[in-house]
């Protein structure tokens, strides 16, 4: 039987406020439960979000963290999918193959513990966590920013034991993400046109799935200059800065494409971006996909007579990926070189104790994705 573990954890006390390397303590995992020791993690934009305070489902205090990898300290009783020594990463979208989401060839959205999930609790409706003496919350049911944490088994996907988890924690969120955007919620074809808004990790992560679909222009729209260099090494084919003129960007975009895009990506989480996005796509048949999340109360608008004339919105989490089915595919095509993780890893840090200045990077605009080692 699995005793508490006393580790280290980055704790969010509270919106805007700078995470604190803390003592927690991690109870062992219940029934259907694991167990990880994280070993590397990264920081994603919807991190900053929930920390920065524009996350309406926010619980504080609580452990951020949902791009890491890991091996299985324990097992709680009846788990039988991953053992003590697998290497893994735990997943913020689970699978558990019951509920009809799962069921549905349609979705990877699985609904089995999403309530619980979304209060900052474990299954069961507790915590694993506390730090003196007081209840921490768990985040996306993944909480990578503490040495150890504890996840339901549903989340949790075992990779192969020669699979690099300094580089594979990335699948845990933005490069999954943006990659079956393009492969599975928009599904690109070869020779079609596609603009990308925001060419963060998940952007470019968009763009190199519209690479191997072979679109034949791939526009990143992005207001900071310094992307275009990096853009065209994941295929983006021309760059377009939205600030450079006063007409907008859609119609820029439209007079650039012959009346417009067959796919637009909208990878920033800004409302009135998404309109534009929308507003770039062909008439009669082009798709917006929605992958930025936005701040609380935010709500998207346009003409309706935008969607009268064909152009269709949508929107995805985790890029549709059924999680535990598609994150060895995921390692698959990373072993390939279908996608390449390692260009996205512009920065690494040694220690938890980096966390804020990881933060801090990602804002800067000078950083794709930082692997911190723990
Ligand atoms: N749906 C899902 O499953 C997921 C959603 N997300 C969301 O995707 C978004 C992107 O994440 P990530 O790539 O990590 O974030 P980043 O911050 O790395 O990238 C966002 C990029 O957008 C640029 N940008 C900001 N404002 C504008 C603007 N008005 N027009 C054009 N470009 C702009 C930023 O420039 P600068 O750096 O100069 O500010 C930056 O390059 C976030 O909203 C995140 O929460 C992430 C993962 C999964
Ligand atoms: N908590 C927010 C919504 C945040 C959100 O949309 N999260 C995405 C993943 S973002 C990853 O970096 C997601 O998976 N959404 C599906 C879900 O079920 O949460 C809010 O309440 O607005
Ligand atoms: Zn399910
Ligand atoms: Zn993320």
């Amino acid at each position: 039987m699995a005793s508490p573990i006393t580790c280290k954890a980055a704790v969010a006390w509270g919106p805007a406020k700078p995470l604190t390397i803390e003592t927690v303590i991690v109870e062992p995992p219940k029934k259907g439960e694991v167990r990880i020791k994280i070993l590397f993690t990264s920081v994603c934009h919807t991190d900053q979000y929930t920390l920065s305070g524009s996350d309406p489902e926010a619980k504080f205090p609580c452990i951020l963290g949902h791009e890491g990898s890991g091996i299985v300290e324990s097992v709680g009783e009846g788990v039988t999918s991953v053992a003590i020594g697998d290497p893994v990463v735990p997943l913020y979208v689970p699978q558990c193959y019951e509920c009809k989401f799962c069921k549905h060839p349609k979705t990877n959205l699985c609904a089995k513990i999403r309530e619980t999930q979304g209060q900052g609790l474990m299954p069961d409706g507790t915590t694993r966590f506390s730090c003196n003496g007081k209840p921490v919350f768990h985040y996306m049911g993944t909480s990578t920013f503490s040495e150890y944490t504890v996840v339901p088994e549903i989340s949790v996907s075992k990779v192969d034991k020669d699979a690099p988890l300094d580089r594979v924690c990335l699948l845990g969120c933005g490069l999954s993400t943006g990659y079956g955007a393009a492969l599975n919620t928009a599904d690109v074809q070869t020779g079609e046109t596609v603009a990308i808004f925001g060419l963060g990790a998940v952007g470019l992560a968009v763009a190199a799935g519209c690479k191997e679909r072979g679109a034949s222009r791939i526009i990143g729209v992005d207001t900071n200059n310094s992307k275009e260099g990096k853009a065209k090494e994941f295929g983006v084919t021309e760059f377009v800065n939205p600030s450079d003129s006063d007409e907008s960007i859609q119609s820029r975009l439209v007079k650039m494409t012959d009346g417009g895009l067959d796919h637009t990506f909208e990878c920033i989480g800004n409302v009135k971006v998404m309109r534009a996005a929308l507003e770039a796509c062909h008439k009669g048949w082009g798709q917006s996909v929605i992958i930025g999340v936005a701040g609380a109360g935010q709500e998207i608008s346009t003409r309706p007579f935008q969607l009268v004339t064909g152009r269709v919105w949508k929107g995805c989490a985790f890029g549709g990926w059924k999680s535990r089915d598609s994150l060895p595919k995921l390692v698959a095509a990373y072993k390939s070189d279908k996608l390449c993780i390692d260009k996205f890893i512009t920065h690494r840090r040694d220690g938890i104790e980096t966390l804020n200045e990881v933060f801090d990077l990602l804002l800067s605009g000078n950083s794709l994705r930082c692997i911190i080692k723990y």
